[in-house]
C-alpha cells in the first residue's frame, strides 16, 4: 500500500526556483566544470570555501587555485573522466582561498550529460575537510611521537594498569608491550622506594595532577636502573582519573657520574671521610639545627702530633694507613649526627651537634683524643702518635659564622700544640676578645707613631742642697686626636714586651737628643734621661743603634744622655744586659735603675748591673712623712746606695716637706710635682730660669745618727697618732695597739740617755706628754662603739690636742742643734 503524500509535487519555473534555493543552502559547494576545464555553475557554499562570489568565479580555469603539488594528480583525474565521458572520482586537493590560504577540500565529480546526453563536463560536490585534516595530522603525529620517543612511556587506566607503552619503554625495561599489556606498573618495582614514596606519588597527582622525580626500578633482566619520570593525571568530562601517563628516561649513567663526582667534591679520597667542602656544609647545617632547637654544636679541630715522624721511619704508606685507622675510630667514636672530616695532611675536624651544656661533650672529646693516640698495628708495626685538640662551641654571646668557628678551634689547636701536645684546649672567647681589643689598640699607637702623635716632656731633676737643676727626665705623652693627651700609664702598658716598644723608644731617644740639641743651640747644655724597656735592652743589635744615634747628632755628649732601666721590667738575659750598659759607658751613655725597691731582685740588679744611678721608686717617697715602713725602706735604699757608690734621685716629691725630709736623710737629688711638673722642651728653659730653692730646704742637711731616730719617732707617732683616731671615728676589725710600739723613740731616747738615772732635765716634758698621749689614745680605743657620740669626740679633741702638741716637740727636737 502507497503512503499518502503529505506534499503537492512542484513543476516547471517553481521547481527550478525550489532547487536553486536547496542548492544555495548546502554546506557543501555544488559545481559544474566543462569540458574545457571551466567553472559553469557553483552554489552560494563557493562563498565560504573559497571567499570568491560564484559569479566571479564562472568562467576561470579550476586548475588555476588548486595547490601547484595537487595539480597534475588533480588535472589526470579531470582528463580520465572527460576521456572515459562516464565515471567518477573522489579525491583530496588543497584549494586557495582568497585570503592566499589553502583548504583540505573533499573533491566528488563525475561526468556530466546535457539534455541530449552529450557530455557537458564533470560535475560534484566539494567538501571542506580543513578541520579533520588538521585532526588526523595531529593524531598523526602524537603516534608518531609516541612511538619514536627516546623517553618510555606507559599509560595506564584510572586502576593502574597498562594500557599501552611505546618502544621506548621496551628498550628500557626489557619487557614487550604485550607482556606489560594490563599488567600493573609494579612489576618494574626494585623495591628501593619505601611506602612513604608512592604515597607521597599519589597525594601529587590526586591534588596537582603531576608527579615528577626520580626512582630506581629493575629491568626485566633484574638490573637496577633509575630513571626521572614524570606522571600526568588525565581526567575525564566529570573530572575523574581516566588515565595517568608515565614518561621516563634512564637516568643510570647520569646518575653514576654524579655519584662518581660528588664523590670527588665531598670527599676525602684517602679515608673515604667529608673533605673540607662536605663539612663545610654539614657545619652549617648543625649550627642551623642548633638555632632552631637550642642545642650547642662543638668543633674540634684535631691536628696530629709528630706525624711527619710516622712517614719519616715507617713510610708513606704506613702513614697512610695510620690517617685512615684514625679516620675510622673517630668516626666510630661520634654518633651518626656527627661529622669527621679530613681537611688535609694530618688534620681533621669533627662536628659534634646536639650537645646541652658544652661540657656534655668534654668527656667525648676526651674520647678523641684516645682515638688518635691509640696504637695502630699496620704490617708488623706498631705505630703511635697523639693529636693536639682545639674545640670551640656555638652559640656564642656574639654572632658568629662557620668560618669563624672554624678559626677559634683552630687557635684553640694551636693552644694545645704550645701547651705541650697530646692535649685539648678549649677556645677562650673572653680571652680572644681582648686580645683582638688589644690588637685593635696596638695598631692604633703604630699609627699614631707614624702620624706623629707621641710629644716628649721633661721633668726637672733637682740638687736639692743648691736648687740647681741637675738633669731632666724624658716623659712621652700620647697627643690622642679624640682623648687628648694621655700619659705614659694609659698606653706603655699595653706595648710591654710587644716589638712595637722598638720604634716607640727608638722615636723617644731620637727626639729626647733632638731636643738636646735644641737646648745647646740656646745655650744650655742639660743632660736628659730617657726611659728604655728591657725588651729595648735586649735586642742584639742595640748598642750599635745607639751608637748611630749619637753619631747623626754630633754635637750631643754621650756623657749627657742617661738612660733609665726599670727595674721590674723583665731582664731576662742580666748578662746580656749588663754588658749592654757596660758597653754603653765606655762612650760616656750611663744608665739608671728606675723604680728601685720595687722588684723581687733589686738588691740582685743593684749588684750585678753597672747602673750608675739608682732612682727610688715614688711609692716610698709619697708616704715616708707618715709611714715607718716606707720610711725604713728609704733610709735602707740610701743606705745601700751610698755603701755601692751609686748616686740616688727620689721620684715622687710631691712637696717641700718630702724635699726637707730626703736632705736630711741624705738624698739630694729629687723630682716630682713638688718642684715641678714635666713641662715641654721649650718651656724649660724659662721654668729653670725662674726656679729657686724654697726657703724651708735652705741650710737644710742630714741629719746624724741621733736626729735621724728623733726623724723615726716623728714618723712612727704621726702613723699611729693618725690611726688612733682613724679607729675612733670608724672602727675597723683591725684595732690598734692601745700602747704606741714606739721603738725608734725607744732607741731616740736611749740615745740621749733618758734611761739613765740622771734623764736631761729637758726632756722631762717631752716624756710626759708621752705618757699622757699614750693615756688619752688608750681611752679614746677604750670609749668603743658604743660609746655616746659625744663623749667619743671630746676623747678624740683631747688626743688630738696632746698629738699635736707632742708631734711638735718632736719637730722642734728635729731642729735643735745638733
Ligand atoms: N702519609 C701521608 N702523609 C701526609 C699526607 N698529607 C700530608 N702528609 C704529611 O703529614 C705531615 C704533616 O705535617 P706536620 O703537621 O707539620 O707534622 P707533624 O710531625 O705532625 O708536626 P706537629 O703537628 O707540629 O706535631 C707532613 O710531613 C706531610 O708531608 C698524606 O696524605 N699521607
Amino acid at each position: 500500500m502507497m503512503r499518502p503524500s503529505l506534499v503537492s509535487p512542484v513543476h516547471g519555473r517553481k521547481r527550478m526556483a525550489l532547487a536553486e534555493s536547496v542548492l544555495d543552502n548546502l554546506v557543501e559547494v555544488v559545481f559544474q566544470i566543462d569540458c574545457g576545464g571551466n567553472w559553469v555553475f557553483l552554489n552560494q557554499a563557493w562563498l565560504q570555501l573559497t571567499g570568491h562570489i560564484p559569479a566571479d568565479s564562472l568562467g576561470k580555469r579550476f586548475i588555476d587555485d588548486v595547490h601547484p603539488d595537487d595539480r597534475a594528480e588533480c588535472c589526470a583525474l579531470f582528463q580520465s573522466l572527460i576521456s572515459r565521458r562516464a565515471g567518477e572520482c573522489r579525491h583530496e586537493v588543497r584549494y586557495r582561498h582568497r585570503d592566499d590560504s589553502y583548504r583540505w577540500v573533499e573533491a566528488f565529480a563525475r561526468c556530466a550529460l546535457d539534455e541530449d546526453g552529450r557530455l557537458a563536463g564533470v560535475a560534484g560536490t566539494l567538501t571542506d575537510v580543513s578541520a579533520r585534516k588538521a585532526a588526523d595530522d595531529q593524531l598523526r603525529l602524537a603516534a608518531s611521537v609516541f612511538t619514536n620517543a627516546g623517553e618510555g612511556i606507559m599509560i595506564t587506566s584510572s586502576a593502574g594498569l597498562i594500557l599501552d607503552v611505546n618502544a621506548a619503554f621496551e628498550t628500557i625495561t626489557g619487557y614487550t608491550r604485550a607482556e606489560v599489556l594490563g599488567r600493573s606498573p609494579k612489576l618494574l618495582s626494585s623495591g628501593r622506594q619505601d611506602a612513604a614514596f608512592y604515597a607521597d606519588m599519589w597525594r601529587n597527582l590526586d591534588t596537582h595532577d603531576y608527579w615528577q622525580g626520580e626512582i630506581y626500578n629493575r629491568r626485566k633482566s633484574g638490573e637496577a636502573y633509575v630513571e626521572r619520570l614524570t606522571i600526568t593525571t588525565i581526567r575525564d568530562g566529570a573530572g575523574q582519573p581516566a588515565n595517568y601517563v608515565g614518561i621516563f628516561s634512564d637516568i643510570t649513567i647520569q646518575k653514576i657520574q654524579a655519584e662518581h663526582l660528588d664523590k670527588i667534591a665531598h670527599y676525602d679520597p684517602l679515608t673515604g671521610l667529608p673533605n673540607r667542602r662536605l663539612l663545610a656544609d654539614r657545619l652549617q647545617q648543625a649550627m642551623a639545627r642548633s638555632r632552631r632547637d637550642g642545642t650547642g654544636v662543638a668543633v674540634v679541630y684535631v691536628d696530629l702530633d709528630g706525624f711527619k715522624a710516622v712517614n719519616d721511619e715507617h713510610g708513606h704508606e704506613i702513614g697512610d694507613r695510620l690517617l685512615v685507622a684514625i679516620g675510622r675510630r673517630m668516626q666510630l667514636a661520634v654518633r651518626e649526627l656527627d661529622t669527621v672530616a679530613r681537611i688535609g695532611g694530618d688534620e681533621f675536624v669533627v662536628v659534634i651537634g646536639d650537645i646541652r651544656p658544652p661540657e656534655d661533650c668534654l668527656s667525648l672529646i676526651a674520647r678523641l683524643l684516645e682515638c688518635v693516640r691509640e696504637p695502630a698495628f699496620i704490617e708488623d708495626a706498631q705505630v703511635c702518635v697523639t693529636g693536639s685538640l682545639g674545640v670551640s662551641f656555638y652559640p656564642q654571646d656574639e654572632d658568629i659564622n662557620a668560618d669563624q668557628l672554624m678559626r677559634q678551634a683552630d687557635q684553640a689547636m694551636y693552644r694545645a700544640k704550645d701547651l705541650g701536645k697530646n692535649r685539648y684546649c678549649v677556645f677562650d672567647s673572653a680571652g680572644h676578645r681582648s686580645a683582638l681589643d688589644r690588637n685593635s689598640q696596638l695598631e692604633e699607637i703604630e699609627r699614631a707613631i707614624a702620624k706623629r702623635e707621641f710629644v716628649l716632656h721633661y721633668q726637672p731633676i733637682i740638687d736639692l742642697r743648691t736648687g740647681r737643676l741637675n738633669s731632666v727626665e724624658a716623659l712621652v705623652r700620647w697627643m690622642h686626636p679624640e682623648r687628648g693627651c694621655l700619659g705614659p700609664g694609659e698606653f706603655l702598658p699595653l706595648i710591654e714586651g710587644h716589638p712595637l716598644t722598638i720604634p716607640l723608644e727608638n722615636w723617644i731617644l731620637g727626639e729626647a737628643l733632638d731636643q738636646h740639641q735644641r737646648w745647646l743651640d740656646a745655650g744650655w747644655d742639660i743632660a736628659v734621661s730617657v726611659n728604655m724597656s728591657g725588651t729595648q735592652l735586649h735586642q742584639r743589635d742595640f748598642v750599635q743603634r745607639l751608637r748611630t744615634a749619637l753619631a747623626t747628632r754630633p754635637r750631643v755628649d754621650p756623657r749627657r744622655l742617661k738612660l733609665e732601666v726599670l727595674e721590674t721590667s723583665a731582664l731576662h738575659d742580666i748578662a746580656h744586659v749588663s754588658r749592654t750598659i757596660s758597653q754603653c759607658a765606655e762612650f760616656g751613655v750611663s744608665f739608671s735603675l728606675d723604680d728601685f725597691g720595687t722588684g723581687y731582685s733589686s738588691l740582685r740588679y743593684l749588684k750585678q748591673l753597672p747602673a750608675r744611678r739608682i732612682k727610688i721608686d715614688q711609692s716610698f717617697v709619697k708616704n715616708m712623712l707618715q709611714d715607718p715602713d716606707d720610711l725604713a725602706i728609704l733610709e735602707g735604699v740610701i743606705g745601700m746606695a751610698a755603701a755601692f757608690k751609686r748616686e740616688l734621685v727620689a721620684e715622687g716629691v710631691e712637696s717641700m716637706a718630702h724635699a726637707k725630709m730626703l736632705i736630711q736623710l741624705g738624698c739630694f737629688l729629687a723630682q716630682g710635682f713638688g718642684i715641678a711638673r714635666p713641662m715641654p722642651g721649650e718651656r724649660l728653659v724659662e721654668w729653670a730660669s725662674g726656679w729657686t730653692l724654697p726657703s724651708s730646704l735652705r741650710g737644710c742637711t742630714a741629719l746624724d745618727r741621733e736626729h735621724a731616730l728623733l726623724l723615726g719617732a716623728l714618723v712612727e707617732y704621726r702613723a699611729w697618732t693618725a690611726a688612733v683616731l682613724r679607729q675612733a671615728a670608724a672602727p675597723a676589725p683591725d684595732r690598734v695597739p692601745d700602747a704606741m710600739q714606739d721603738s725608734r723613740m725607744e732607741q731616740w731616747l736611749t740615745a740621749v740617755g733618758a734611761a739613765t738615772p740622771d734623764c736631761p732635765a729637758w726632756l722631762r716634758p717631752l716624756l710626759a706628754l708621752r705618757d699622757a698621749l699614750h693615756a688619752a689614745g688608750a681611752e679614746l680605743l677604750a670609749s668603743g662603739d658604743d660609746a655616746a657620740t659625744d663623749n667619743r669626740s671630746a676623747a678624740a679633741k683631747h688626743f688630738s690636742g696632746l698629738a699635736a702638741d707632742f708631734l711638735g716637740m718632736l719637730g722642734a727636737g728635729l731642729e735643735s742643734p745638733r
